[in-house]
Formats: structure tokens, C-alpha cells, sequence
């Protein structure tokens, strides 16, 4: 078992955001996470990489209750065991890709993932002679694949994918489902991968509401 929620309770100021008796999410398991906006989507996703502590209750990923370490342990914690995707990819625009995935395997305390990265860029596409192009000299759908390359490069066993494909037109949301399925795939990467998008959901393995698993009433 990859992640294991259990009472978890969250809240901002007032309300309750969540509240999630159970939940579960098993090696290599595909989920398509999906509810209406304010409901606690990304909350839960940055619950899951211990970037917002819990009120109450426990998370666990890879079997280690995440908020029981201290901050610094936890952020390095985070880049060993969950790879991350959101729609801005974040990359550091005047470092090249491979430098870029370079730095998220040091984070992790990985040396010399150059071969790793480059094997990655060229799995997803990204030939030879842009592996060193800064990243603001990237097309999107460039800076796409290093993104996924960089959430996989530490072959984490947890990935989190926060609206990865809201701001791309269809085919290139197609290509890029794609390209991150197969290579979580690969490593037999969990993902959870949060979408308004409900066409893409039967490219997963499960499908869930947050509505069926949490029972706060929130502000949505
Ligand atoms: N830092 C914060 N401080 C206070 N309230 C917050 C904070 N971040 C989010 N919220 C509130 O918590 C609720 C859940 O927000 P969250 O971003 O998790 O929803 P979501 O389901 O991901 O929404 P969307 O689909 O629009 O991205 C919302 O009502 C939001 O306004």
C-alpha cells in the first residue's frame, strides 16, 4: 500500500475541509481524482506530500507517517518518495532540462542522475540537442516532458498531479496523458491525478468523487 488515510481532519480558519474517515491508495494504482472547485482537491494533495500538516488523524506514505518528521526531513522525505505535477511545471526557467531534473534528484540526496535524466527526456521525447536548452527556450509541450521527467527521476513511489492538463488544447492533453501514464508505468508509480476533465477519467483504474470519501460539508 502506497498512501493509507485514515481520520484525517483538516480545516483553514472555520470550516472543515476534510474529513476522510478511510482511504487507500495501492502500489501502482491509478486514480482519477475529481470534485467541484473548493471542494479540497489540492488540499488533499498537499496533505498527501506533507506540505499542510493534518489536524487529527494519520497519513501515511510508503508506511511513514509523514507529519511526524521535522520540516527539513519531511521536504527531503517528500523528494525521495512523491513526484509532483501541477499546471505550471515550475521548471527554473534559465537552467537547462537536464540540469533542471538534476536538481530534484539532489534534493533528494541522489548524485549523478544526469544518465537518468537524459534517459528519461529521450523516453518522452525530448531529443538530444534540447536536453541543455533552458528551460524559457522550451515549448510547453517540451517543458511537459520535463516536468514528468523530474516528478519520476527520483522514482518515487507516490505521484501527484494537480490540473497537469487544464491549460493544454486536446491533443496535447492526450499526448501528455500519455506520456506521464506510461512512464509511471514504468516505475510503478501510484498516481493521483486531480482533473475537472472527467473524458480522461477511464484512462485510469479508479475513479473517485472526493464527495465519497469526505465527509466535511466545507464551503462547497
Ligand atoms: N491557504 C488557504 N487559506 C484559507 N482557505 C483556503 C486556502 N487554500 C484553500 N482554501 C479554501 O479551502 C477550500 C478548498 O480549496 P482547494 O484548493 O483544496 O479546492 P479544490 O477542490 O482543489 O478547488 P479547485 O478545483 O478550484 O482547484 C476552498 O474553499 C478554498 O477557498
Amino acid at each position: 500500500m502506497v498512501v493509507s488515510v485514515q481520520n484525517l481532519r483538516f480545516h483553514y480558519d472555520k470550516a472543515p475541509i476534510l474529513d476522510i474517515p478511510r482511504w487507500t491508495v495501492e502500489t501502482g494504482e491509478r486514480i482519477f481524482l475529481h470534485g467541484p472547485s473548493g471542494a479540497g482537491k489540492s488540499t488533499l494533495l498537499n496533505l498527501l506530500a506533507g506540505i499542510l500538516l493534518p489536524d487529527s488523524g494519520t497519513i501515511e506514505v510508503q508506511g511513514k507517517a509523514i507529519n511526524t518528521l521535522g520540516a527539513r526531513q519531511r521536504d527531503k522525505w517528500r523528494a525521495r518518495h512523491i513526484g509532483v505535477v501541477f499546471q505550471q511545471f515550475n521548471l527554473i526557467p534559465y537552467l537547462g532540462a537536464v540540469d533542471n531534473i538534476r536538481l530534484a534528484a539532489g534534493f533528494a540526496g541522489a548524485t549523478g542522475a544526469s544518465g537518468r535524466a537524459r534517459e528519461l527526456l529521450l523516453a518522452l521525447g525530448l531529443a538530444e540537442e534540447q536536453h541543455h536548452q533552458s528551460a524559457s527556450r522550451l515549448s510547453i509541450g517540451q517543458q511537459q516532458r520535463v516536468a514528468i521527467a523530474r516528478a519520476l527521476v527520483n522514482r518515487p513511489a507516490l505521484l501527484i498531479a494537480d490540473e497537469p492538463t487544464s491549460a493544454l488544447d486536446r491533443e496535447n492533453r492526450d499526448a501528455f496523458l500519455s506520456l506521464l501514464l506510461n512512464q509511471a508505468g514504468e516505475c510503478r508509480t501510484a498516481l493521483v491525478f486531480v482533473s475537472h476533465d472527467l473524458a480522461l477519467a477511464d484512462r485510469f483504474s479508479r475513479t473517485e468523487a472526493l464527495a465519497d470519501i469526505n465527509r466535511a460539508e466545507g464551503c462547497h
